[in-house]
């Protein structure tokens, strides 16, 4: 345990009647410092949050926000600003109205009310129109504006979960700017993200969660290189009706297939089928193209297409799930495609 820390959490346990919601979980956060929250549902990502904001009182465990520990129940509104995943702002009331109203619930003192408020609305862009009801506002604004109750009252400790759910990505970037400079401001981040690519982008590191344990904690790239070493990820597309020395090319380089009806743009209806082959490895992408394509002959023709990709934090998740990366793979060029 550093003495720095912003957050910390001490062998943090919940227990809903015989289910173990959070499993001895421990970790850091330093000032600063924007921690990615990832994990399928029911990981235990939400129970973590709600132990984090006092919501929630721990089967065993501690936490400490800047070293004093946190009392479940206590009000910290000052020191903790917690974002929901669903708006919580009065649609009847105007831009500048809700954000003086939270203002006030977080403790802001009456004398700085009006600038806190002007200097969040500026910091959303809002400021043009900030006297418009919420319910007249884009779902981009009002998820803005949303955000922005939490950020009124300046709160060291930020706990976000899903701050871009449903927005475009217009809107996603200029709220991950927002979360950026708060945090090089010194506000610490506690961000729940289903958006692996997000994570990924925005997060200094991330904590993998997964029923109910920390399986994974690491900057996303050092997460990446843990797991995935030089390996890179092969996808080969060929027509469904593989020839035999194609298939026992692509076997024997380690690749494993996946069928699926894909559809190409041939007229040709056999090849209207397409098969999907996997591959992990660490081999140079010419030198498997060397060996895939190396005496084949005729067989060449039935290749539709060789693609090679990096890994990502989407396959370390998968790894980690225990879903195979290969068809992690797949479905993703079956949405590209
Ligand atoms: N109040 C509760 N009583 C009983 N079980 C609960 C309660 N809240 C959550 N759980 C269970 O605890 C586990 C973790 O739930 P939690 O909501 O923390 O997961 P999550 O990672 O946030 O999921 P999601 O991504 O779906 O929001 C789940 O199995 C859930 O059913």
């Amino acid at each position: 345990m550093t003495a720095t820390a912003a957050l910390t959490i001490d062998r943090l346990r919940v227990v809903y009647g015989s289910h173990r919601a959070l499993d001895d979980v421990s970790l850091q956060v330093e000032p600063g410092e924007i921690l990615g929250i990832l994990g399928p549902n029911g990981a235990g990502k939400s129970t973590l949050l709600r132990a984090i904001t006092g919501k929630l009182r721990p089967t065993s465990g501690k936490i400490f926000i800047a070293g004093k520990a946190l009392f479940p129940g206590k009000a910290y509104q000052h020191s903790i600003g917690f974002t929901p995943q669903f708006l919580g702002l009065y649609r009847h009331l105007t831009g500048r109205e809700n954000l003086a109203f939270f203002a006030r619930c977080t403790g802001v003192r009456r004398q700085q009310i009006c600038a806190r408020v002007s200097q969040a609305l500026e910091e959303i862009e809002l400021t043009d129109k900030a006297d418009v009801r919420v319910d007249q506002l884009s779902g981009g604004m009002q998820r803005r504006l949303h955000l922005a109750a939490t950020l009124v009252s300046q709160p060291a400790l930020l706990v976000l979960d899903e701050p871009t759910a449903g927005v475009d990505l217009g809107v996603r970037m200029s709220i991950h700017d927002l979360i950026r400079r708060r945090a090089e401001q010194g506000a610490t981040v506690v961000v729940v993200t289903h958006e692996l690519d997000e994570a990924e982008v925005l997060s200094h590191r991330v904590a993998l969660l997964h029923q109910g344990q920390l399986r994974a904690l690491d900057e996303p790239q050092a997460l990446v290189h843990e797991t995935f070493g030089n390996r890179q990820l092969f996808v080969v597309r060929t027509v469904h009706m593989v020839p035999p020395a194609l298939g026992d090319r692509l076997r024997e380089i380690g690749f494993r297939r996946r069928s699926d009806d894909g559809i190409d743009d041939s007229n040709d209806e056999r090849n209207k089928k397409i098969s999907e082959w996997c591959l992990e490895s660490d081999l140079p992408l010419d030198k498997l193209i060397d060996h895939l394509y190396r005496d084949l002959a005729g067989a060449r023709d039935a290749i539709a297409e060789v693609s090679v990709r990096r890994p990502g934090l989407k396959h370390v998740m998968q790894h980690v799930t225990g879903a195979r990366t290969d068809s992690v793979v797949a479905s993703e060029s079956e949405q590209e495609s």
